[in-house]
């Protein structure tokens, strides 16, 4: 099937941060989450994918072609959500719009107007005057009123309430209903991921810690609770991250299959969250 991104060894160094040999593939017709803790890199990952921002290593490819071949029909085919307003603060909606829609060639206004209406959008007003939410359903509007053939969102759902959050969610999955349509969308709500996501992308510390299929995931982690006095026989199944507690501990392992049959007796063994799976993996076993 048809990759619609293709990053390889893709590296970004700042003063005090670097993203690192990032590679992975997504293929056509998915959504694709993001997701990593604070400053793990998932904004500069995006910044580089839409070329706001140089790189230092790596390639880059979109619809298998990059941007220093063919930026310009890139971009015509993505709808992007930065993670904070680009709008002309000082103008309407209604201008903001007239300002961005001749940009894009396949602009549909009918379809502008039906999400106008449908996320009740104050068009006559002015964009410093909206609320974070409000500002991200215009943003939201705005990049799907092209048709894009892949949406690019960098953390739309934050700053929405729950009731939008779902209509959102529902939005993405309408989409996606057209198998010629991907969404890629970087999160800190891994519930939503949960929920819709066909693929998860994990970043830690500016590194890649797994591109792979939601399903794949939850099949390959598990989370194991037990009495302390057993912790000893979980570290050496070499655990992802362990925390104890006063009474037992808890632990995120991916090769439980190697422990022996009385051990598994004893434990009590769960399917992790994607939370579960990212709050062990940054935390560790050292700590
Ligand atoms: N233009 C820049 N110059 C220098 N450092 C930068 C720049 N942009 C980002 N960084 C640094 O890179 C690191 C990763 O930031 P980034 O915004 O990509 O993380 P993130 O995963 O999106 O975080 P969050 O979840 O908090 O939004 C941070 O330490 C940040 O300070």
């Amino acid at each position: 099937m048809e990759n619609i991104i293709e990053i390889n060894g893709l590296s970004k160094k700042f003063k005090d941060f670097e993203l690192k040999n990032v590679s992975f593939n997504f293929k056509k017709g998915y959504i694709m989450g993001l997701i990593g803790p604070n400053g793990a890199g998932k904004s500069t990952l995006i910044r580089c994918l839409m070329d706001l921002m140089q790189i230092d290593n790596g390639e880059i490819k979109l619809f298998g072609t990059t941007h220093s071949e063919n930026t310009k029909e890139i971009k015509q085919r993505i709808g992007f959500v930065y993670d904070d307003s680009h709008f002309y603060e000082d103008l309407t909606l209604e201008k903001n719009k007239r300002i961005i829609a001749p940009f894009y060639r396949d602009w549909d206004e009918k379809a502008f107007k039906a999400y106008t209406v449908k996320f009740d959008l104050p068009m006559k007003k002015k964009v410093k005057h909206l609320s974070k939410g409000m500002k991200m359903k215009f943003a939201i509007a705005i990049s799907l009123s092209h048709h894009p053939e892949l949406v690019i969102l960098d953390e739309p759902t934050s700053g929405l309430d729950p009731v939008f959050r779902r209509e959102l969610l529902d939005i993405l999955l309408e989409i996606i209903q057209d198998e010629n349509k991907s969404i890629f969308f970087s999160t800190h709500i891994t519930t939503d991921l949960e929920q819709i996501a066909d693929y998860i992308t994990f970043i830690n510390n500016g590194e890649l810690i797994f591109s792979k299929e939601k399903d794949e995931i939850f099949k390959e982690y598990r989370l194991v609770k037990g009495p302390r006095d057993l912790c000893k026989n979980i570290e050496s199944l070499e655990p992802v991250g362990v925390r104890k507690t006063d009474v037992g501990f808890e632990a995120l392992v991916t090769n439980l299959e190697k422990a022996d049959s009385h051990l598994l007796q004893q434990l009590y063994i769960e399917r992790p969250s994607l939370e579960d799976i990212m709050y062990y993996t940054v935390r560790g076993v050292s700590l």
